[in-house]
């Protein structure tokens, strides 16, 4: 939902920026034909999977404590017509058409468009009990969807009751208790929250995961504090038993098929572990739903367990998580005690590399040394690509429209676009987005792997794959739209003043940039919000509100023209032109 439209301020072409105009430093390399091989079966709520238990469990607990970002649109990213205008964004009069792009012209290419390519992959149809359709596949879902668990979270319920919003939202537009501190108000919404759903939880998908997030904030609510702290550690349980269990390659053992199970005495067998060890080291995910054990003495994946295996993209995603979060949060004392009690500035000197013994790399130089795990790191993007949004927030009519007036022009460069998912993504949901007039810019070392992935992928056929470093030069003038998607959010304020900085230096009068970002608000916020803040620390990184974006933006001499939210989501689009 667009909360600000300020499409004005585009005036005449901009001689000098017009003047300034470069050949790129680097050549455009047009994408050879490939297939879409990324296996990633669609995130299913494992708090909902815990929640809704298992006959064949003994009654299993919910992972406790555990955290969502609020249960809202089931599908936000498989938004089929984004081209409605329900967020009132309208393709600027004013704007100036700018002028003959010598430097980010399109590539001239056989723009093969192939909508409907896209698909989600759905490696375990027989495990769809959760939110799946009959066919087996599984809708992409939001992140509020299908995060885990509850805690101060945004609801749908929210979303539903709050008028839409004509500034920042944030929790002034909420009703009572919907979100903030855990008083009696806030007690009293989850509390009937959970009556108004309760009934439907059989049949709804999205009433279940809201009457487990409610339930499971309101348990969490009322625990004990001794109780609570210990809880904390019950989550750091179940990731040190998934974290064995994925060097044992325990998930990868247990039979996938619909129905199959394997006894323990196999299992151990197999993984070369003591049976009676291994039987008490699954109780502690057995317990939590992760594991379905069966009488006697069987077990069985459940829906999230499955996502543990090998190559699995939320399997990468679990093991990015622990060096990150729990790795890290065991040198956070001592980084803290080096470099001063302040935000690591990065973009190198940050925990990661500090942990690496390596404090002189950034995160990216860190993982790019590791070809295991940069792949580890492209396989969980994808789940992060899934968890949030993509489309269905940016009005994109304008775009294509002026696109089309002027078809030699670059109309999208996807900053840090990595193996092009979203590009992809937005190929398929605007088939007027032409390929040769798309340019992926990443580290070379990425792409080129990215583009070997991405050689018979019909939707990447024709675009153009720029290597970059965006800390020193963005090469591609005067393109319509410069997007960049979850990368601000790995940087701290400097770090991405000066990448704005490069893009700035590389706009066209009409051109515009978007930061495709979760915004905070609220202070506390939501508590997966926070918890994202806190992830990204370890990368020197942070989650900003707008204001922060705003002011970031101020010092890269840009400003903020408009912001377009998620509906269901923290999430948000936020655009960026050049100051007047
Ligand atoms: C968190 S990922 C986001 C990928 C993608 N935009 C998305 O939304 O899924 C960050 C991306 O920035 C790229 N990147 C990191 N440092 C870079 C640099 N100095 N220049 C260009 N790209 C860089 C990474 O390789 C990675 O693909």
């Amino acid at each position: 939902m667009r909360d600000e439209i300020d499409r004005g301020g585009a005036g005449e072409p901009n001689s000098s920026a017009a003047g300034n105009q470069q050949e790129p430093t680097t050549n455009l390399v047009t994408a050879a034909p490939v297939a879409a091989t990324d296996a990633d079966p669609d995130a299913t709520n494992p708090t909902a999977t815990a929640a809704a238990g298992s006959s064949e469990t003994n009654g299993p607990l919910p992972a406790v404590g555990s955290i969502s970002e609020g249960v809202g649109r089931a599908s936000i990213s498989s938004v089929p017509e984004p081209q409605q205008p329900v967020h009132g964004h309208t393709a600027p009069e004013s704007l100036e058409s700018p002028s003959k792009p010598i430097i980010g012209a399109a590539v001239e290419s056989n723009d093969s468009q192939q909508p409907g390519a896209s698909e989600p992959i759905v490696t375990q149809p027989e495990l769809d009990s959760h939110g799946t359709r009959g066919d087996g596949a599984q809708e992409p879902k939001s992140e509020a969807a299908t995060a885990p668990g509850p805690v101060g979270t945004l609801s749908l319920d929210e979303k539903e009751k709050s008028p839409q919003p004509s500034k920042a939202a944030g929790p002034a537009s909420a009703p009572p208790g919907a979100t903030g501190p855990l008083n009696p108000e806030r007690l009293q919404f989850l509390a009937d929250e959970i009556s108004r759903n309760v009934g439907q939880v059989q049949a709804e998908e999205v009433a279940r995961l809201r009457t487990a997030t409610a339930a499971l904030e309101l348990a969490g609510a009322v625990r004990p504090p001794p109780d609570a702290i210990m809880s904390w550690f019950t989550n750091m349980s179940i990731v040190s038993a998934v974290r064995v269990f994925q060097s044992w390659r325990v998930f990868d053992t247990i039979p996938a098929g619909k129905g199959e199970s394997i006894s323990y005495a196999d299992l151990a067998a197999k993984v070369d572990a003591e049976e009676a060890f291994l039987i008490r080291m699954s109780w502690m995910l057995s317990s939590t739903g992760v594991l379905r054990h069966i009488e006697p003495g069987r077990v069985a994946h459940t829906p999230t367990s499955i996502m543990l295996r090998e190559n699995e993209a939320m399997g990468s995603m679990f093991k990015i998580m622990c060096t990150n979060v729990v790795d890290v949060s065991a040198i956070l004392p001592a980084y803290f005690d080096t470099y001063g009690r302040r935000e690591p500035l990065g973009p190198a000197h940050i925990p990661t590399s500090f942990l690496a013994g390596r404090p002189e790399l950034e995160y990216f130089e860190l993982l790019n040394e590791d070809p295991d795990r940069i792949k580890l790191f492209m396989r969980a993007m994808a789940v992060a690509h899934r968890r949030v949004p993509t489309i269905g927030m940016y009005d994109m009519s304008w775009v294509l429209d002026r696109a089309d007036q002027d078809p030699s022009r670059l109309a999208w460069v996807d900053v840090g676009g990595g193996n092009g998912h979203t590009v992809k993504v937005f190929r398929e949901a605007y088939p007027g987005l032409r390929a040769n007039q798309c340019a992926i810019q990443d580290l070379p070392e990425v792409l080129d792997e990215a583009q070997k992935q991405a050689e018979s992928d019909d939707a990447l056929r024709g675009v153009s794959w720029i290597p970059v470093n965006f800390h020193k030069d963005v090469p591609v003038k005067g393109a319509l739209i410069y997007y960049l998607r979850h990368i601000a959010r790995d940087y701290s304020d400097p770090v991405f003043t000066t990448i704005l900085r490069n893009i700035a230096a590389a706009l066209a009068p009409d051109s515009r940039v978007l930061v495709s970002e979760q915004l905070l608000a609220g202070a506390p916020p939501p508590v997966y919000a926070a918890f994202k803040d806190y992830a990204m620390l370890s990368l020197g990184g942070k989650e900003r509100t707008l204001e922060q974006f705003g002011a970031v933006a101020a010092a890269a001499g840009l400003r903020v023209s408009g912001v377009f939210r998620d509906q269901a989501t923290p999430h948000a689009v936020v655009e960026f032109a050049l100051q007047e």
